[in-house]
């Protein structure tokens, strides 16, 4: 089997400021002298994270609020930047990771769909022939022509997603985005996954409900604290 994403030796550090306790002479001296200004703590978010998934198989990944699991599909996105380590992907990648990302909230429901689909490398004639499908998936067609900014959360993930699974990716990377939509959509949005996965498509399912890594997923991870640990879908998830 081929290997659609590699992961190696991740490390990503943020940069917490702690300026609270500061107090006013610090703060005034702080604008003259730099070593008196707030203090930084270089946070590690994820330390040291390896794995491989291979084309059309299914990761679980799992963990607290916190240990990373965002931060690490970002990073598999392409939109943040690892500290260390790498990432390699194989095929177009598909990241329903935040609500709004791709998307210009002053731009109707119509036009966000021409955009979005561009930033996978789509021209404007392959979208309008998949137009069709987009919005009658998405069941906005009421919408579509109102600005994406006045949609609520759920609708929002409803474009996204659409838009998303229609451009054929070989990678779908889903961090509970699906959590925003009602029932009768999570299930539809779920059987969609589930025909993709038997047509070939990798998928990395961050979710916080073990009754859907264990139904969608061939493995699993489970980060604490940025660190992978062992993880085995019948006995931990
Ligand atoms: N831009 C940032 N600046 C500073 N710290 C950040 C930044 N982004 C994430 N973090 C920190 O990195 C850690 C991992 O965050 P991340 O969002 O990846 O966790 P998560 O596992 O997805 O959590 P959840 O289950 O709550 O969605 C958290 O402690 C978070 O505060």
């Amino acid at each position: 089997m081929a290997v659609a994403i590699t992961v190696n030796h991740l490390r990503k550090e943020f940069i917490l400021r702690h300026n609270r306790a500061l107090g006013i002479k610090s703060r005034f001296l702080g604008l003259v002298y730099k070593d008196k200004r707030e203090h930084r703590e270089h946070f590690v978010a994820l330390d040291d994270v390896s794995f491989e998934v291979e084309q059309g198989e299914a990761l679980g990944l799992i963990g607290h609020n916190g240990s990373g699991k965002s931060t690490l599909l970002q990073i598999i996105a392409g939109i943040l930047e690892p500290t260390m380590g790498s990432v390699t992907t194989k095929g177009r990648v598909a990241p329903l990771i935040q609500l709004g990302v791709g998307f210009t909230p002053e731009l109707t429901g119509y036009d966000n769909i021409f955009l979005n689909a561009s930033l996978y490398g789509f021209q404007n004639r392959d979208v309008k022939k998949r137009l069709k499908d987009i919005i009658e998936f998405s069941e906005l067609e009421h919408f579509i022509d109102t600005p994406l900014k006045n949609y609520s959360s759920g609708m929002q993930m409803r474009l996204g997603f659409s838009v998303a699974v229609h451009l054929d990716p070989d990678i779908l990377l889903a961090d509970e985005i699906l959590a925003v939509g009602d029932q009768q959509f999570q299930e539809k949005c779920l059987i969609k996954i589930l025909e993709m996965r038997n047509a070939g498509m990798t998928l990395i399912l961050v979710s916080h409900s073990p009754e859907q890594v264990r139904s969608f997923c061939d493995q699993c991870i489970r980060l604490d604290h940025g660190q992978v640990v062992e993880c085995s879908l019948k006995e931990n998830v």
